[in-house]
């Protein structure tokens, strides 16, 4: 039981927008950054402003670091469940996907 990944609705996670309980969606994950917001180098403003929504856009435009990818691990609370969830995450960053539907190898000879 305790392996269970947790599912959220994005619906449910809207109003989980606050200083004291702040979750964010990234590549359809749920983090709670609560506990964070004083700690990110950026600032807690831009976690709070995207607090309760789907970060994924604003949070790749920075290029966060992979030691930021590995600190997030630490707060991640669950998932999204599948019909809830954004297919095209290869676009924000393939290397997290496995599937890449965009391959399109273009090779041009000279
Ligand atoms: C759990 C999620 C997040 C974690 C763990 C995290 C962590 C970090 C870390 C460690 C840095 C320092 C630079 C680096 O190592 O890349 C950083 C910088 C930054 N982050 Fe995040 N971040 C998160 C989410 C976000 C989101 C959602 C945004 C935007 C809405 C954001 C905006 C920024 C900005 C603007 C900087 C640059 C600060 C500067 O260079 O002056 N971060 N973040």
């Amino acid at each position: 039981m305790e392996d269970e990944v947790k599912l959220f609705t994005r619906e449910e996670l809207k109003s989980r927008n606050k200083r004291n309980d702040a979750v964010l969606i990234i590549h359809n994950a749920v983090y709670d950054v609560t506990k964070f917001l004083e700690e990110h180098p950026g600032g807690e403003e831009v976690l709070l402003e995207k607090a309760g929504q789907d970060a994924t856009e604003p949070f790749e435009d920075v290029s966060h670091s992979s030691d930021a990818r590995s600190l997030m691990k630490k707060y991640k609370i669950g998932e999204l469940v599948e019909a809830d969830r954004t297919q095209n995450k290869a676009a924000y960053a393939p290397e997290w996907s496995n599937d890449q539907p965009n391959e399109q190898g273009k090779c041009v000879l000279a």
